[in-house]
């Protein structure tokens, strides 16, 4: 049996968490690649062709000077300080220096608004802001209504009212002695979408997302010291640090960072052209939108691995990128909430349109109502096992919200909130949302009656909400109105859908339609989000799941 072992198998088998009592991502990982003072960290472009290089002694040097400067502005262990900045390289040594003040960094994007900022900024008590001009001036809307702020750094021209980054960390020295974090401290506070209502605060730990961070960084990232690793993510999301920050570094790798204003193909495919990159990885609508150029006129001489996730990846589009690029894109998954859970590895065979399998250190599977695992070929909800122990690479909880947090767990399971089928050979194919209980293809609508479903191009949470016209990941390409079979909708209800799908696409500048269906058409490519539910009958009488 054990000689019959695939190598995917035996490293799950041989896999420890290993997590330490005490660990601080800074500290215990950048600081050890500053060892060597020429490592590069990170190769940073512009979109006018600007280049500027990074070594680990560089982020290691300004995170110390901005740390000093935070500790001495007052920012204790356990604060928390909001993070909001495009791809400036002053993002990475931000969060750097957070870390090592023992800080809880809470990134979002340059696409709040002053209201969500508000939000933010209360919910989670924040203290401190560190942040691009842009942000800045959203700010200064709402300064009166921010009491726990002490104060404001901002990246850029210096403003009034705030601290100017450049010129005030230079004062500092480059030394500082990090605070020695737990690994069950909390260190990152991410504000995810939720369905409905208001952003869940997802806090993790330095272990659950920094530390575990190196399953996805060495196993699905498939990184080594010797790459130049690219992740299209904007650094709002959790998926920015997952491949934009703690899967690369563990594995010292260094990073490729284009800082552009909007996502573009051609640009992206001449950067990938231009620059040594080895590692590419982005949302499957990244790579949608690349196949549709004409990918005969690139070459991409150093590129070795290509991996997407954040939403189903068409075997199509595998197939196309494959055939110009001679590489398989490896689709992962995971969320906010999680490192990367299940992925195709390199040493698996890729079965395009699969997510792959469980990554080593969770158990996944697909079970029941009940808690039950079930056989392969049902369709149930993805779980991961938390008894008898919890997988490093799970958040704490929802901040403030132990009973949103309870929800999450049915029996010896976390329950991710998405629905799957596993096949005889273990491995999932991800079927949808639970709270969606919708089919991307359209066939089944579960207790619920869909009233109304936005289909977006987008492949990252809360871009609907936040997505501005500049950012087209967030373009939301047509609205469907799902009626329930022969339901003749009142005129109110036509006047409330087309004012609800006017005021959701309101930030967007791209035309948008409504239409009614008795279906979900078949050929809309993208996910479907935001979908608005109406309870049915028999769900209302207790037969709720
Ligand atoms: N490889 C994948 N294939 C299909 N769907 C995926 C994949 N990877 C991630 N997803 C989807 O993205 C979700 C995680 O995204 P994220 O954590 O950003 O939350 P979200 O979609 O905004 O959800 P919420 O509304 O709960 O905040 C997963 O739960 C799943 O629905």
């Amino acid at each position: 049996m054990t000689n019959n072992m695939t190598d995917y198998e035996k490293e799950r088998q041989c896999f420890q968490w290993d997590v330490p009592e005490y660990f601080n991502f800074a500290t215990d990982v950048v600081d050890k690649w500053a060892g060597n003072p020429d490592k590069l960290a990170m190769l940073w472009v512009d979109e006018h062709d600007r280049e500027v290089k990074r070594t680990f002694k560089d982020f290691k040097d300004r995170s110390c000077q901005l740390a000093n400067l935070l500790s001495e502005k007052g920012v204790q262990p356990g604060d928390v300080v909001i993070l909001i900045m495009p791809r400036y390289i002053e993002w990475w040594e931000s969060f750097l220096a957070c870390l090592r003040v023992g800080a809880i960094v809470s990134p979002g994007t340059v696409q709040l608004t002053a209201k969500d900022l508000a939000y933010r900024i209360k919910t989670a008590r924040a203290v401190a802001l560190i942040t691009d001009e842009k942000t800045a001036a959203k700010v200064d809307e709402i300064k009166d209504i921010i009491p726990t702020v002490k104060f404001k750094v901002v990246v850029g021209e210096p403003r009034e009212g705030w601290l100017h980054y450049q010129s005030s960390i230079e004062k500092y020295p480059a030394q500082f002695s990090a605070v020695k974090t737990k690994s069950t401290d909390g260190a990152i506070l991410f504000f995810t979408s939720g369905t409905t209502g208001n952003p869940k605060m997802t806090l993790h730990t330095h272990a659950s997302y920094p530390y575990a961070h190196k399953v996805t960084g060495k196993y699905w990232l498939d990184l080594t010291p010797d790459d130049l690793h690219w992740n299209l993510s904007d650094t709002g999301w959790g998926k920015a640090a997952w491949s934009s920050l703690f899967g690369p570094w563990h594995q010292g790798a260094a990073l490729f960072v284009h800082h552009e204003k909007r996502f573009n193909t051609k640009r992206c495919l001449e950067v990938l052209q231009k620059y040594p990159i080895t590692t590419f990885c982005g949302a499957p609508t990244n790579y949608r939108m690349l196949v549709l150029e004409d990918l005969s006129q690139y070459k991409f001489p150093t590129l070795r691995s290509c991996t997407g996730a954040g939403e189903p990846l068409n075997p199509e589009v595998i197939e196309i990128w494959k055939n110009h690029t001679g590489l398989t894109i490896r689709d992962g998954y995971g969320q906010t909430e999680t490192v990367l859970v299940v992925g195709n590895f390199p040493c698996l065979p890729v079965k395009p349109g699969a997510m792959g399998k469980p990554a080593p250190g969770f158990e996944v599977e697909v079970i029941d109502d009940a808690g039950n695992v079930l056989p392969p070929g049902k369709e149930g909800d993805i779980a991961i096992r938390v008894t008898p122990a919890r997988p490093a690479g799970l958040f704490k909880e929802y901040w403030q919200e132990p009973e949103r947090t309870q929800r999450c767990f049915r029996g010896d399971w976390y329950i991710t909130g998405d629905r799957a089928v596993k096949d005889e050979d273990g491995y999932f194919w991800f079927v949808g949302r639970a709270d969606d209980v919708i089919l991307a293809s359209g066939y089944r609508i579960g207790p619920f009656e869909v009233e109304s479903a936005l289909i977006e191009h987008d492949a990252v949470a809360e871009s609907a909400v936040v997505a501005s016209p500049d950012d087209l990941r967030g373009e939301i390409v047509k609205a469907f109105v799902v009626l329930a079979e022969g339901y003749q909708p009142s005129p109110q209800l036509v006047k409330e859908l087309q004012d609800h799908v006017k005021k959701v696409t309101a930030p967007y500048k791209y035309p948008r339609e409504i239409e009614f269906v008795d279906a979900l058409p078949k050929t809309v490519s993208g996910k479907i989000r935001r979908v608005q539910l109406r309870e049915m009958e028999w769900a209302k009488k207790g037969k709720k799941r």
